[in-house]
């Protein structure tokens, strides 16, 4: 017993194995770890502070995809591929259901365990994260004065945030397509065109399921709003937030928010 090697363990680091050739990569390098997790700098000795810290890199990194994935959404909607946005827009949705799921974790938080380190985090808030402010404008919800109620925001970040604000969003991006399609898009023609797609599926599909994909963002991106806005209830209940704004009642206000008005309009045209 014991001395049979184990052959899903490789034994002699010599072995070539797939892809092998000139290979230099090990898994750390390949990941960036050392760097990655060197990363987390608690404020205080509190032991829930690296959850905490934790479950904000984890979504700003989500965040990182959800923007580039988006961004290719949008482009393959420019061009015409529809069948590409779509594809990556389920990846989208199922990162933005991770998105709501993740809020588990952090409740396993008490609040007061969350009151040793809170004041410590002061002035820094949700509110100044600049990637999800980016997801908003690329979605469509363009609000300029963010920029100006950032406090200390890079010149990058600021940069950033303009670009968005120039660029063309999701919703731009699929009137191209229903245009390209021959249906008229102007501000009074636009929902006598998407009600075609509806009732003419048989000539629409492709653009009815990509209306229903633009929706899915949607509502997924207002779940998240109103899950945020749960838990912050329940770590605060009725504080003012370390952003400075009035905490739960601010964040109540946004939950009603839409991305794609017309295609909720639309329900009740139907
Ligand atoms: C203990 C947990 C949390 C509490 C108590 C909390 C509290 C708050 C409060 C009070 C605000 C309003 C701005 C302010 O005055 O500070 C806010 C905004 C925000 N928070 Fe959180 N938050 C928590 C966790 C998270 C997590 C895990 C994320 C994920 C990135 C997040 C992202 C945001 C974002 C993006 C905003 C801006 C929302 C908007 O302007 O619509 N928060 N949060
Ligand atoms: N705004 C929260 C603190 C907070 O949750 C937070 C603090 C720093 C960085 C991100 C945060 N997350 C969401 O707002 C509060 O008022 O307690």
């Amino acid at each position: 017993m014991g001395s049979k090697p184990d052959a899903a363990i490789p034994s002699d680091p010599s072995d070539r194995r797939f892809g092998e050739e000139g290979g230099r990569l090990s898994y750390g390098e390949y990941l960036s770890l050392p760097g990655l997790l060197s990363q987390q700098r608690p404020q205080s000795e509190a032991p829930d502070e690296l959850l905490f810290i934790t479950i904000h890199q984890v979504y700003e990194l989500w965040f990182k995809l959800l923007l580039h994935e988006l961004e290719s959404a949008r482009d393959a909607m420019f061009a015409g591929e529809l069948w590409r946005a779509r594809h990556l827009f389920r990846r989208v949705h199922t990162v933005e259901r991770v998105l709501i799921e993740q809020v588990d974790v952090l409740e396993t938080m008490t609040p007061q365990d969350f009151l040793e380190f809170r004041a410590k985090l002061a002035p820094a808030s949700g509110f100044q994260s600049v990637q999800f402010r980016e997801l908003e404008f690329l979605s469509g919800l363009k609000d300029h004065r963010y920029l100006g109620r950032l406090r200390d925001a890079t010149d990058d970040e600021l940069a950033r945030l303009r670009r968005r604000l120039d660029e063309p969003t999701l919703w731009d991006a699929y009137l191209t397509a229903l245009s390209q399609r021959g249906l008229p898009v102007s501000d009074d023609e636009i929902m006598g065109s998407l009600l075609s797609v509806a009732r003419d599926r048989r000539s629409y599909d492709d653009l009815w399921q990509l209306a229903e994909d633009l929706l899915t963002h949607d509502e997924t991106a207002a779940q998240w709003r109103t899950r945020h806005v749960r838990m912050v209830e329940r770590q605060i209940g009725t504080k003012s937030g370390t952003g400075g704004s009035t905490g739960a009642p601010y964040l109540h206000g946004r939950t009603g928010l839409h991305y794609f008005p017309q295609l909720w309009e639309l329900r009740a045209c139907l």
